[in-house]
């Protein structure tokens, strides 16, 4: 210390001000610390997200953490941090692109489970929502996991379900067929096969002839099959397509030879025609010409006569000669008109002939087209005439508003009836559901079997009130009906789900809101009806 207080005065100040330096310079320590362990942190942690995307990004990053660990001099650290974004920038861009490519193999997953015939109709409709709710591409894989999960769960609930199946039928059929069974349905790529077997076949057209024998192969399917009859099945369903579009060949062969033999009969006839009235009208000038002369000699005949009884002797030889060849000409023409008539009628026969076999073949084609639109079981519309009939009720009604409703209705627990009194017993049921519903409903509403136990019908210019009425109406009729099976009395009834289309509706809109109605019926305990 100086003796000096001016000195002393301003040793002190330069003290202070070093004391407040040293601490303020501890605080900028300690808080650059702070914020680098909070970077090295949140390295930590981007580490973790991204660890295993690419092992270059990886070791960037891990190396980021230890530059910053060791306080490394900024600019490296800075140089750093720009190859880590750049890197980041590009994995940001493959996630993209896998995230679109595990958007579309989902749906392709949901899609493919919901082919699988005999779905059950809860499972199916929440299938129907899950692949609607997903529609859109999600912005992070971590969205995908609720969906996955829930898409594995449906995949293991329909497996449970053949699975169930099957263990029902091998119970009937003994221990050693439910052993073959369950090693069956353990066969995954086999199921498959079946289900899209099933499909096909129940979509199958054929004609009267090979009814039974689809028939018998969809029973078949439907109660469990194994592959020895998988096989038969298989050969039964070429053999009646192979015949049924010989059959359809041959038809329109014959039809086509009658048609061009037709064809050459009426073109060889015109020629024939043609020609023979050339000759004709050259053999009716020779007559004709003949005549004239005949007539002139006659008149030069008159000229030269020298008495009246010459006249007479002359006019009547020549006027023989004149009747003759009138005669001639007269049968000449007789003869022509006989050929010509004829010919017309043959024609016409052949003509006729042809009608008749295009107007049988133009019916077959409407049959045709009839069936591919009708269920074979049924008689019903099937699906595709619904898709028709309501993608064009849509059109219409958002042309011109009216009172459009559609419905959704199906058999409860319609497997039980199945597993209980057979297969042939649950189409009998279906069947009689299904002349119950055109006589209680008729022309009021179009009517169709969507599928498996589920029935759709779309009612034009039906108020709400009306609507519910009408389906509470048929609810009642249809628990009315005296079914008997193995002489068990069996009542048989239907949940229902209804709504009206809304202005913003589009077609996949209502019919969700009328499954989701069925299924609120479904879960009000059945045979029920919900408006929504
Ligand atoms: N006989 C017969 N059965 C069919 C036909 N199509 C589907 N099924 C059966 O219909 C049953 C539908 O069963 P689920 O979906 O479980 O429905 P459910 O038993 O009616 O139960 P809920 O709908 O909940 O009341 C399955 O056993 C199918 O095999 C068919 O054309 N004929």
């Amino acid at each position: 210390m100086s003796n000096n207080p001016a000195v002393n005065k301003e040793i002190m100040l330069l003290k202070k001000k070093l004391e407040l330096a040293i601490t303020s310079r501890a605080d900028v320590e300690t808080d650059l610390k702070s914020q680098s362990s909070l970077l090295i942190s949140f390295i930590e942690k981007l580490s973790l997200v991204c660890k295993g995307m690419d092992i270059t990004l990886d070791n960037k990053l891990a190396k980021l953490r230890l530059l910053l660990k060791n306080s490394a001099p900024l600019a490296d650290i800075q140089a750093h941090i720009v190859a880590t974004s750049l890197l980041l920038q590009q994995q940001s861009q493959i996630n993209i692109s896998n995230l679109n490519q595990l958007h579309e193999r989902f749906h392709i997953a949901g899609l493919a489970l919901q082919k699988i015939n005999g779905l059950p109709a809860d499972l199916r409709r929440k299938l129907r929502s899950l692949i609607t709710e997903s529609k859109d591409p999600k912005d992070a894989v971590l969205q995908y996991v609720p969906l996955l999960s829930q898409l594995l769960t449906f995949y293991d609930n329909a497996l449970t379900a053949k699975f169930n199946d099957a263990v029902s039928v091998g119970g009937l059929l003994g221990q050693e067929n439910l052993t073959t069974k369950l090693a069956e349905v353990n066969n995954d790529a086999e199921l498959k096969y079946i289900a899209r077997f099933e499909t096909i076949v129940s979509g199958l057209i054929v004609s009267d002839k090979h009814a039974k024998d689809i028939a018998v192969v969809k029973s078949q399917l439907n109660e469990g099959i194994s592959n020895n009859n998988l096989l038969d099945s298989l050969l039964t369903v070429f053999d009646v397509i192979i015949e049924d579009l010989n059959d359809e060949r041959n038809t329109a062969k014959v039809f086509l030879s009658t048609l061009s033999e037709t064809l050459t009969t009426v073109q060889s006839a015109v020629k024939t025609t043609l020609t023979s009235c050339k000759k004709a009208q050259s053999q009716h000038g020779l007559l004709n010409e003949q005549l004239q002369k005949q007539i002139v000699d006659m008149a030069n005949g008159l000229d030269k006569a020298t008495s009246l009884a010459d006249i007479k002797v002359d006019i009547n030889a020549k006027l023989k000669l004149i009747a003759g060849t009138l005669e001639k000409k007269t049968t000449f023409e007789r003869e022509q008109q006989d050929a010509l008539h004829g010919q017309l009628s043959s024609m016409t026969e052949k003509v006729e002939l042809l009608e008749r076999q295009s107007r049988s073949f133009e019916k077959r084609i409407q049959e045709q087209q009839a069936r591919s639109l009708q269920d074979a079981l049924t008689k019903l519309n099937n699906r595709a005439a619904f898709d028709e009939y309501f993608a064009k009720e849509m059109v219409r009604f958002h042309n011109k508003n009216f009172d459009l409703a559609i419905v959704v209705m199906d058999l409860d627990n319609f497997k039980r009836i199945n597993d209980t009194y057979g297969h042939t017993a649950g189409d009998k049921t279906l069947q009689v559901i299904s002349s119950t519903l055109k006589k209680y409903i008729g022309s009021e509403a179009f009517i169709a079997r969507y599928g498996g136990e589920e029935f759709v019908l779309v009612f034009s210019g039906t108020n709400q009130e009306n609507l519910i009425e009408k389906l509470n109406r048929l609810r009642l009729q249809v628990a009315k009906l005296p079914f008997k099976f193995k002489s068990n009395k069996v009542t048989i009834t239907i949940s229902i789900g209804a709504t009206h289309i809304h202005q913003d509706d589009n077609v996949h809109m209502a019919f969700e809101r009328a499954d989701v109605a069925l299924y609120q019926a479904k879960e009000k305990g059945k045979n029920n009806v919900v408006y929504l």
